[in-house]
């Protein structure tokens, strides 16, 4: 029985590569003491993952930004745009520079549109292919890190994202005729992973992985002919590794698991976590004959530990229908904290009960070692994990449940936000700019440095800063700019009963960006109110309203690790009780606008369409339950991020907010059109420019994208806000940005008026 993991997370144990990369996009550091800190970095996974005993370690799952990005500029597929990108440098710098270039945008040069990877809160850049884009393998990246691996006698097995994932997760570039799809490169695109393969191999690659995380998806099931047409090409070639598609986020279907049953592929990798389907989907394709079959049975994108003894049921079951199974995880670690040793400051009760990344590791090399018979270990293992076991009762909490149950379900609330006669109202999203300082602060604080005092006296100060400058810019509808929160979810989290938050469990959101995960483990409460008093003192600032700016449930589970002994839907409920609570709060101090964002709510949307309805029923209660207690003078907003919303316009009109904000920048307000067509009829703040890029918008673009809004939306109902937070931005951006904005309402106002 051997052993494996799908992937590590990359950003090292203490986020060094965050602090590298960021040095080198300041000019603090020079290319090669970044590429330095990386090579440190794969060294330290590699001989970690070595000394705990996993049998066949993966290489290239490191990323200087985003492993989609890797795969694009692998296959050459850099986009024009960036052909001036790296502005006279050669060699290494110039490489780094355009890389970055298609990450964070350059010049007039914009990024790579980024989007979430499947249901997770990783993002990735999306590959922009057309039909002249000619692919051909343009780099070494693969091979070098193998054989910086192999150098320290490591052998690794190079992991690659696979052709269809590939190819179905780009987007065809502008100007690329109707009709036209990525998919159509398949056959241009296979000969370079044949000559990559045949490269990894030369240099002693004996096993090479292929993700195809895109199977667990609609499209991807509906792509079963491509898939074996690839991977029948891969197979058949003479020079070649031994091939693993690996694939996660849930079941391929039967469908895919024959054809790739009848590819020469020798290994298959199966998510039996979030797909545990898959087990009757192999018996149904009458096993994988002689194939390796890498069972995935320790959660890769939760923190809970595994359940022993279950696993190795099921892995029993499993043996005869494979001619080899490998232990693995459900798919790359890169979605868990690194390590638990660091935090001490859970409660113990808790921590017995959690596994990141490093704990996952040993449970697989347990779960290896218990079935080649290595008793001993096991069973002291298994006293432990059903010591564990059953939720303390200390984690529930009946008045909550009373509550709840008395409550029942709760209709949409009637709005009535009709404007006032105001039209095109302006706003923002909620947070300003975290300033360096205000980041220090919250350091100093926590290391005891300043007093709580002194602290709050700065984040006031803060708030004034913030309320004086949206004044002076113009805006209708201002907030206090969230500088109190370390982040707009682990701030809800470390104010509420149930959740847990961790000292130093990072993880990659994009590029250098991380999040440190809440853990939802008991029931939910809110002991006192949680924004009331930075909410009301912003007011008592000035005479326009402030939005009170809380997070919505959906998206406080979509970002946490949320315990899994009982619906999600039930926990969201106990999460929106709490924000009932802290509105009816916000609206007795006097606050008119609360906005309750569900920045996820597209992203928990289940990858299979047939799941959809359930997902969304639960979700739309649990906003409704939040919001439904609201005055009808009260205007409740929401937000959510990212333009893919074709699947989930319907849902958006059931949540019973007045105002919607959402990002539409990119998607030239089209989104507007699907809201009215689907019936939407409540306010409407399509994001007039993205402040995912450093760039100024001019007043010119804004006004454009507000006229062509108009076509489809009452000036009423028409609010103009950027389409997300300003926190990732600094003020010499985000002013002119807003200015500009605010300017380009009043014009358009002007010529409705006129
Ligand atoms: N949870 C979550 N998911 C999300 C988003 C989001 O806002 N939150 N937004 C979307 C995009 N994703 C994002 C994810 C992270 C960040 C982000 O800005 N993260 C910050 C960390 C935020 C944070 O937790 N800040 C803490 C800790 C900051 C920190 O690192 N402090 C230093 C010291 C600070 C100093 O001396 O300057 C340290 O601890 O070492 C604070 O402000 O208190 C970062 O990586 O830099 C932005 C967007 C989608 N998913
Ligand atoms: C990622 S959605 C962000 C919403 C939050 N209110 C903010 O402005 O930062
Ligand atoms: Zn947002």
């Amino acid at each position: 029985m051997t052993t494996t993991v799908h992937g590590y997370p990359r950003i090292g144990p203490d986020r060094e590569l965050k602090r590298a990369c960021e040095g080198y996009w300041a000019g603090r550091i020079p290319a090669g003491e970044l590429d330095a800190v990386a090579a440190r970095l794969r060294r330290g996974v590699w001989t970690e993952l070595s000394a705990a005993g996993i049998d066949e370690i993966p290489s290239n799952t490191f990323s200087y930004y985003d492993h989609m990005l890797d795969t694009a500029v692998l296959f050459g597929a850099v986009p024009e745009r960036f052909a001036g990108a790296a502005g006279g440098a050669e060699g290494r710098e110039a490489e780094l520079r355009t890389y970055f270039a298609m990450a964070r945008g350059s010049g007039d040069a914009p990024p790579l549109e980024m989007t979430k990877w499947f249901d997770t809160n990783y993002h990735y850049l999306v590959p922009e292919l057309s039909p002249t884009t000619r692919p051909r393998l343009a780099g070494t990246k693969p091979l070098s890190e193998f054989t910086q691996a192999k150098g320290l006698g490591i052998p690794t097995h190079p992991v690659l994202v696979g052709p269809l994932t590939f190819l179905l997760l780009a987007k065809p570039a502008a100007g690329a005729p109707e009709g036209w799809r990525p998919l159509d490169l398949l056959d241009e695109l296979i000969p370079c992973y044949a000559e990559l393969l045949a490269q990894l191999s030369a240099a002693g690659a004996a096993v090479v992985q292929l993700d195809e995380p895109v199977l667990a998806t609609d499209d991807g099931r509906a792509e079963v002919a491509a898939l074996e047409r690839a991977y029948s090409a891969l197979g058949g070639l003479a020079d070649r590794p031994e091939l693993l598609v690996s694939t996660y986020f849930g079941a391929i279907g039967p469908g895919a698991l024959d054809a790739l049953k009848r590819t020469p592929v020798e290994r298959i990798g199966l998510d039996l976590v979030s797909g545990p389907e898959s087990v009757a989907d192999i018996a149904a394709v009458s096993g994988l004959g002689d194939k390796t079959l890498v069972a995935g049975v320790v959660d890769g994108r939760n923190v809970w530990r595994c359940d022993i003894a279950a696993a190795l049921s099921s892995l029993g079951a499993l043996l005869g229908l494979a001619g080899r199974v490998t232990v693995s995880t459900s798919c790359s670690l890169l979605h868990v904290p690194i390590d638990l040793a660091g935090e001490t400051g859970l409660d113990p009760v808790l921590r017995e009960r959690l596994a990141f990344a490093r704990q996952k590791v040993d449970e697989v090399v347990l779960l290896g070692r218990a079935l080649s018979g290595g008793g001993d270990a096991l069973a002291a293992e298994l006293d432990r994990a059903r010591a564990a076991a059953p939720a303390p009762a200390s984690f529930r909490d009946p008045r909550v449940r009373a509550r709840l149950d008395a409550l029942g379900d709760t209709p949409a609330r009637v709005g009535r936000d009709a404007g006032d006669g105001q039209v095109l109202r302006t706003t923002t999203i909620g947070s300003f700019p975290q300033t360096a300082d205000v980041r220090r602060a919250r350091a100093d604080h926590r290391a005891g440095r300043i007093t709580t005092g002194e602290y709050e006296r700065r984040m006031r100060a803060e708030i004034d800063r913030v309320i004086a400058l949206q004044e002076d810019i113009g805006l209708d509808v201002l907030v206090h700019g969230e500088p109190e929160r370390n982040d707009m979810v682990q701030y809800f989290a470390e104010r509420l009963s149930g959740f847990a938050t961790t000292r130093g469990g990072w993880v990659q959101s994009y590029g250098s960006r991380c999040v440190r995960p809440p853990i939802l483990y008991g029931d939910v409460s809110r002991p006192e109110p949680l924004t009331v008093d930075w909410i009301t003192y912003a007011q008592s600032r000035t005479d326009r309203p402030v939005k009170g700016m809380l997070t919505g449930p959906v998206t406080m589970l979509a970002w946490s690790f949320v315990r899994d002994d009982q619906p999600l839907g039930d926990t969201a409920r106990q999460v929106a009780l709490a924000l009932r609570d802290e509105i009816a709060d916000l609206e007795r101090a006097g606050i008119r606008h609360v906005q309750v964002d569900e920045a996820a709510l597209r992203e928990l949307l289940p990858l299979r369409g047939d799941r959809h309805a359930a997902y969304l029923d639960w979700a739309i209660a649990a906003f409704r339950l939040a919001t439904s207690g609201a005055a009808a003078s009260t205007t409740v907003h929401t937000h959510m991020c990212y333009s893919e919303f074709g699947r989930i316009v319907g849902a958006i009109e059931a949540l019973g907010a007045d105002v919607t904000s959402v990002e539409a920048a990119r998607s030239h307000m089209e989104l507007v059109g699907d809201l009215a067509g689907a019936g939407y009829r409540r306010g409407i703040g399509p994001g007039v420019y993205d402040i995912h890029s450093p760039r100024v918008p001019s007043v010119a673009e804004i006004e454009a994208a507000l006229r062509s809004a108009l076509s489809a939306v009452e000036p009423h109902r028409l609010w103009v806000n950027p389409d997300c937070g300003l926190k990732t931005r600094d003020y010499a951006q985000a002013e002119p940005a807003l200015r500009n904005m605010v300017e380009a309402a009043r014009r358009v106002r002007a010529d409705l008026a006129g």
